[in-house]
């Protein structure tokens, strides 16, 4: 299975970012946005500068803001619009779709209500196996990528093949894919970083260092692995690149729309006010929380800090009580 000509469903930071991913590992490569001035630079000035400032995209890269056109000959299609998007833009793309391309997916989410994984809407829209999707996870912060700096990922699917087809197609001299069968724990590891990394931006909002940060990652990881493991992941994913590694990198680094809506909260903003601070960029943990909370509470699963991100972000409660009130949960054993 080999792929040439490839489609990027999206054109934010991540979309445009794995498209030159994608060319600099010599492929051909048709972007979707939006917005048609959005296109239209990609198209003539190899710029996405909304997004990438300072970024020139390889001229194998063009973009439309015509689906159909996109969608033509592709043989993967990436989709890489925010995960609470997915399901309209998808539903609006379905009949467009070549029957035999491979479905990919870069959005690290929950969606709400359905409490469904972004491979499940997939499937779901598509009419496919879910597990068939190749979903692509890992310590990923899309402008480092788009600076060339090298990092690596996770391509999980059930069908290695496929996962093999994506992986060849988008390997370069500073990206470097891995395969991996276990499309729940890539998927959820993806999700949940997202609500940890808001916490560890709100204790740095809220003046503390890295003990504190230390604590977020491994509790967050914690809970993280136990609804994993409940919802049937391989608990070894959460060690990998798209447990601890995205985590971390995540949590740690300013470059994250997660973590810095986290710290302007932290410094006493509002959600409003961090939204429109992060640029109207998609900061995934403020809805997954509430997503993730009620997935992990319909299987009996606790997790604390997840909780905690909810009642800041959706009851409004003041970080720094809700930070008291984790530190002040009853005690217990650190694996119970
Ligand atoms: N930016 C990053 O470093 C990484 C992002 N991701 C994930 O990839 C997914 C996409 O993220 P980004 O490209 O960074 O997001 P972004 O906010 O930079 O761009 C989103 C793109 O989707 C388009 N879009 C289409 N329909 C939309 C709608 N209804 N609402 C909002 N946007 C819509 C926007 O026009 C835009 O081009 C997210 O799930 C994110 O968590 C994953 C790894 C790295
Ligand atoms: O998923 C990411 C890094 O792997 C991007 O994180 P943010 O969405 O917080 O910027």
């Amino acid at each position: 299975m080999t792929v040439q000509s490839v489609t990027v469903l999206g054109a934010g930071s991540w979309g445009t970012t794995f498209a030159k991913v994608l060319a600099d590992a010599g492929r051909d490569v048709t972007m979707w946005a939006r917005r048609p001035e959005v296109a239209a630079e990609i198209r003539e000035e190899h710029t996405n500068n909304g997004y990438l400032p300072g970024v020139v995209l390889p001229g194998r890269v063009t973009a439309t803001d015509d689906a159909a056109l996109a969608l033509d000959g592709a043989q993967a299609v990436v989709l890489a619009v925010p995960s609470q998007s997915l399901r309209a833009n998808l539903t609006a793309w379905r009949s467009l779709l070549p029957r035999e391309a491979i479905l990919v997916s870069l959005a690290k989410g929950v969606e709400l209500g359905t409490l469904k994984r972004m491979s499940e809407v997939i499937g779901e829209i598509a009419g496919v196996r879910s597990d068939d999707v190749v979903v692509v996870s890992g310590p990923n912060l899309a402008k480092e990528i788009a600076r060339q700096q090298p990092a690596a990922a996770v391509f999980a699917c059930a069908d290695h093949d496929k996962a093999v087809a994506v992986q060849q197609a988008s390997f370069n001299s500073y990206f470097r894919p891995y395969t991996n069968t276990d499309v729940v724990g890539c998927e959820l590891g993806g999700a949940c970083k997202n609500v940890i990394a808001l916490s560890c931006g709100m204790a740095a909002g809220l003046g503390f260092g890295a003990n504190t940060m230390a604590t977020l990652i491994t509790r967050g990881l914690a809970e993280t692995a136990r609804l994993g493991s409940k919802l049937g992941a391989d608990p070894l994913t959460f060690a990998g690149l798209a447990g601890v590694g995205d985590l971390v990198a995540t949590c740690a680094s300013p470059l994250s729309r997660n973590r810095t809506f986290g710290e302007l909260l932290g410094r006493g903003e509002t959600v409003a006010m961090a939204q429109q601070a992060v640029g109207g960029q998609v900061a995934e943990g403020v809805m997954s929380c509430q997503s993730i909370r009620e997935l992990a509470r319909g299987v009996g699963v606790d997790m604390p800090i997840t909780d905690a991100m909810f009642r800041v972000c959706h009851e409004g409660m003041n970080p720094a009580r809700v930070g008291a009130e984790l530190l002040g949960r009853q005690q217990k054993h650190e694996w119970s």
